[in-house]
Order: structure tokens, then C-alpha cells, then sequence
């Protein structure tokens, strides 16, 4: 019995720009993303049934068909039918490292696990472009997860077009443990609160030019500046959540007082990170957090930036 594991990193969001709303209820975005070391263990087994499992070591993370890596699994079932027919259902075995429903797309990342592990198993021969497609039926964030690395994401999230990979810049991520943000309810009331400002004719359109900065942020990365990176670090979602969250705001003055390049919420969040010039800093800074914030809620991870999607790590 063939089977694969799989390492599916983390992202962060080092830039994220809501540009407006679009008819099929989801947002027009300009975003940088980031993967990140912090990562989970998928095991992939063919399956003597003709069945998907799923199983997860959180019990946070469902085990039925609600698992986007069941989706993943059954979306290639569905797209290969013969091939299903020929090799039979799979066992998927989910080791969480990244906190759930953070906005380090977690969920995502096991996704895209799924169609490159299944893409093995399955002998399809599928490229990187194919396997982002298919990523992209999925959620808007898979397809950045299935090539990894450093990436503008345009349109719903699932246009990609990689930039030069920053490797091993250090950071200090925290995340309460009893904090979670639904994606969905984080623009849904961005739409609400701040729809009436996006940009929709050509003069509002010269005035964005002149108030963002993703083109800032592109420089920076290209030059590998990574105090440059920290100084322009920008999510527009922070709007909606940190009003509602004051232990995430908290948490991120705590990080900025700490001297660091630049911090910053991470996608939906509530996860927020804090770039550091070196490992030395990073530990030094997660123990003035520990210090500041006594909290058993709040887990602190010291990890880097990477230039690695998914990895394969065996086959047996
Ligand atoms: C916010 C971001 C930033 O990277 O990630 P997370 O914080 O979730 O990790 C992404 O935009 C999330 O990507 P992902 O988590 O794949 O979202 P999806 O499953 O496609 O969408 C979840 C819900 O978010 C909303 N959504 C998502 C993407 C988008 N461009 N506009 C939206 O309005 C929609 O309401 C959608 O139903
Ligand atoms: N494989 C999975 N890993 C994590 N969460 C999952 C998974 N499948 C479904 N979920 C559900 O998806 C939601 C979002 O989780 P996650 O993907 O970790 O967050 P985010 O979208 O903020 O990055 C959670 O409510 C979680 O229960």
C-alpha cells in the first residue's frame, strides 16, 4: 500500500489591500504572501476501501466531509473518476502544528497537501498551474499554498505571480488559543463598514495610487530589506478586527514596543506576527511578551520566513 507524507506550511500575509467587492460576493484584493516554517504533517495512505477519512490530532478540526482536505481528496475523486474507480479511497492523517482559524490559512495548506499528495499517489501527472486550478475551487488561498514561497496574489486571492523568495527573515507569531475569526464575517463586515470607500472611478483611483503601497512593499522584497518589509507591513482587515479583539491589539502594541521591524495581523487573523532582525531578537522579544502578557491563552511560536511550499517527505 503506497502512501506519502507531506509537510504543509503556514502563510502569512505581509501585505493585504481590500480594492472592492465583486458580484460573486467575494473581495477584489492586492496581496503579498508569505510562507512560514511552522508547518503540518499530512500522511497520505491508499485506502484497502473506496472510501476518504480524514483524521485530525485537534478536535478542533472536523473529521467528515466539512474538512477542506476531505474536499481536496473528494474533488480529485470527482475530477478522476477511473482513476478512483482503479485505485480505490484514501486515509488522511493530519498532524496540526498551525493554530486553526488564524488567518495562517491552515486549512488551505492541508488542501493543497491533498491534491499534490493525491496527484503522487494517483500517478496524474498534474503540473503546478493544474494543481493551483484546481486549488482555487477549493478557496481563494489554496492556490498560493500549492506553490509557496513569496507571491502577489490578485483578483479573489488565487492569481499568483511569485516575487524573489525571502528565506529565514525570523519572526515571533502569537495567537490566543480561544480566539477564532470566521473569514467570511471579517469582510463581510469590512463590505460593510468601509464598502462605500472603494475605489470606482478614475479620480478615487489616483488618490489610492497615492495611499497604498504595495509597490513599496514589492521594492522592498525585491532588495531583500526586511527593515524596509517591517515599515510596509499593511492589512486592511485590522479595521474590523482589532476594534473587536483588544487582547490582538494588545498583543500587537506589545510587539511594536519591542522594537521590532514591523508587526502586523495576519490575513483574517487573529494570529498577529512581529518581524525580527535575528533569532536573537526574536527570542528576546517573545520573552518580553511572555513577561508583558502573563496569559496561558496566548501561544507564542518563534519561526521563518521560507522558500518552501509543500514538501514530500517519504514514500513507503
Ligand atoms: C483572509 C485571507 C488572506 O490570505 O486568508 P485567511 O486569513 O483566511 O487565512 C484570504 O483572503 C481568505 O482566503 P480563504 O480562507 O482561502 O477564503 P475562502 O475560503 O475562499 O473564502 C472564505 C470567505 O471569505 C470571504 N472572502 C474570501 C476571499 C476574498 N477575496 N473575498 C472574500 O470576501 C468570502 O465571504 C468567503 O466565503
Ligand atoms: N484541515 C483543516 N485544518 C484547519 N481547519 C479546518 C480544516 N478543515 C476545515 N477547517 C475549519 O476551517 C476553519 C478555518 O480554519 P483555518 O483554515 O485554520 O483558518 P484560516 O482560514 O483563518 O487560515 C475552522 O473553523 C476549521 O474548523
Amino acid at each position: 500500500m503506497r502512501s506519502y507524507t507531506l509537510i504543509a506550511p503556514a502563510k502569512i500575509n505581509l501585505y493585504l489591500e481590500i480594492i472592492g467587492d465583486r458580484p460573486d460576493g467575494y473581495h477584489e484584493l492586492i496581496m503579498i504572501l508569505q510562507s512560514i516554517d511552522l508547518a503540518d504533517q499530512i500522511d497520505l495512505q491508499a485506502s484497502v476501501t473506496d472510501k476518504i477519512r480524514v483524521r485530525c490530532d485537534n478536535p478542533q478540526v472536523p473529521s467528515d466531509n466539512s474538512n477542506i482536505a476531505h474536499r481536496a481528496a473528494s474533488l480529485m475523486a470527482e475530477e478522476f473518476p477511473e482513476v478512483f474507480a482503479k485505485y480505490g479511497g484514501v486515509d488522511i492523517t493530519i498532524h496540526k502544528n498551525i493554530p486553526v482559524a488564524a488567518g495562517l490559512a491552515g486549512g488551505s495548506t492541508n488542501a493543497a497537501a491533498v491534491l499534490i499528495g493525491m496527484n503522487l499517489l494517483w500517478n496524474l501527472g498534474l503540473t503546478q498551474i493544474e494543481l493551483e486550478e484546481l486549488g482555487a475551487k477549493l478557496g481563494s488561498d489554496v492556490p498560493f499554498c500549492v506553490a509557496g514561497g513569496t507571491a502577489i496574489a490578485t483578483g479573489r486571492g488565487e492569481q499568483l505571480s511569485p516575487l524573489p523568495s525571502l528565506d529565514a527573515i525570523y519572526l515571533v507569531l502569537g495567537k490566543y488559543r480561544s480566539l477564532e475569526v470566521s473569514t467570511a464575517w471579517a469582510y463581510k463586515t469590512y463590505r460593510q463598514e468601509f464598502g462605500s470607500s472603494y475605489i470606482r472611478d478614475a479620480n478615487s483611483l489616483v488618490s489610492r495610487a497615492e495611499a497604498v503601497h504595495s509597490g513599496s512593499m514589492v521594492k522592498a522584497i525585491v532588495h531583500r530589506d526586511a527593515a524596509q518589509i517591517g515599515q510596509n507591513l499593511h492589512n486592511d482587515l485590522e479595521r474590523v478586527v482589532l476594534p473587536i479583539y483588544p487582547q490582538v491589539l494588545q498583543l500587537r502594541e506589545v510587539f511594536a514596543s519591542a522594537g521590532v521591524l514591523g508587526t502586523m495581523m495576519s490575513g483574517s487573523g487573529p494570529s498577529v506576527f512581529a518581524l525580527c532582525e535575528s533569532q536573537q531578537q526574536a527570542e528576546q522579544v517573545k520573552f518580553h511578551v511572555e513577561k508583558t502578557i502573563p496569559d496561558e491563552d496566548l501561544e507564542l511560536f518563534i519561526t521563518r520566513t521560507t522558500t518552501h511550499g509543500i514538501q514530500v517527505r517519504s514514500l513507503v
